[in-house]
């Protein structure tokens, strides 16, 4: 069957300053492969400046590779630095959800905005789109009216899988979006992921330092280091018998 994301040698490297006049190139991500299914879970782990959030911002468009495809449902959406326009099939959700809504603004008008810029959605498909979403991701109907900083960090976290769902998303990227909650609302937000995976086929790439949570939600592992991927394969035969050497770091801290 073919796989609903398909990653195929991706890489990225930054201008580094090397000296007064001298730039080098740092190679941040190297030759990275990987295969999503639909309604599946694949979680990105590896030490701090791995490379992890730099190949989140990549699937989800929000920076572009050097060289390497990134294909869904067959279709090639990033072809060596080349993206496809057309970003609301691959959604992102970061750790710091606050930081990224505009205080300015009511969630109601945030979702509008959302909607007016990617759809061609009437005034009323809209609102419909709005109240449906909200009650997707366990809100009320009156939190539209209610600005960012009334609510607290597991509701701007809804509001943020709000955004991103909000376009029909067929993967959502979840950079770190849990680390901030405290145990009992990141349990909320985790069930939450869940059922909305089992009811609408979502499929999750999930980066994360929690070991438990990778362990609980992701079918499939891929271990970074340094750039390159160490190991990649089931999530449960890895945690029982990983075979690189910085997996089995990673695992036993
Ligand atoms: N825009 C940039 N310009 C230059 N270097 C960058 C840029 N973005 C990231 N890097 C470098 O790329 C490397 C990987 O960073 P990245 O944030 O992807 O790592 P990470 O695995 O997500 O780390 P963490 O777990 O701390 O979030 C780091 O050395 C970082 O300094």
């Amino acid at each position: 069957m073919q796989p609903l994301l398909k990653v195929q040698a991706l890489s990225k490297s930054f201008n580094l300053r090397a000296g007064l006049f001298s730039r080098k190139r740092f190679s941040v991500l190297k030759d990275i492969s990987f295969c999503l299914g639909q309604g599946e879970t694949i979680a990105i782990i590896g030490e701090t400046g791995s490379g992890k959030s730099t190949l989140a911002k990549l699937l989800a468009g929000a920076d572009n590779a050097d060289k390497g495809q990134i294909l869904l449902d067959g279709n090639i959406i990033e072809n060596d630095g080349l993206r496809d326009n057309d970003c609301r099939h691959i959604r992102m959700i970061f750790q710091d959800s606050e930081a990224s809504l505009n205080p300015g603004l009511t969630i109601g008008d945030m979702l509008n905005d959302c909607l007016q810029y990617n759809t061609d959605l009437n005034k009323e498909a809209r609102e419909e789109k709005i109240k449906q979403t909200l009650a997707k991701v366990g809100l009320l109907l009156d939190h539209q009216h209610y600005y960012p900083h009334m609510f607290s960090s597991g509701q701007l976290q809804r509001i943020a899988l709000a955004r991103a769902l909000i376009l029909d998303p067929k993967v959502v990227v979840l950079d770190e979006a849990l680390s901030s909650l405290d145990p009992s609302v990141r349990a909320q937000t985790v069930n939450l992921l869940l059922r909305l995976q089992k009811d609408t086929g979502l499929s999750y790439v999930l980066i994360t330092h929690h070991l438990s949570l990778v362990r609980h939600i992701s079918d499939q592992l891929v271990v970074l280091d340094h750039g390159e991927i160490v190991e990649y394969g089931q999530t449960e035969a890895i945690f029982q018998d990983p075979q690189s050497v910085v997996t089995q770091k990673l695992l036993n801290c």
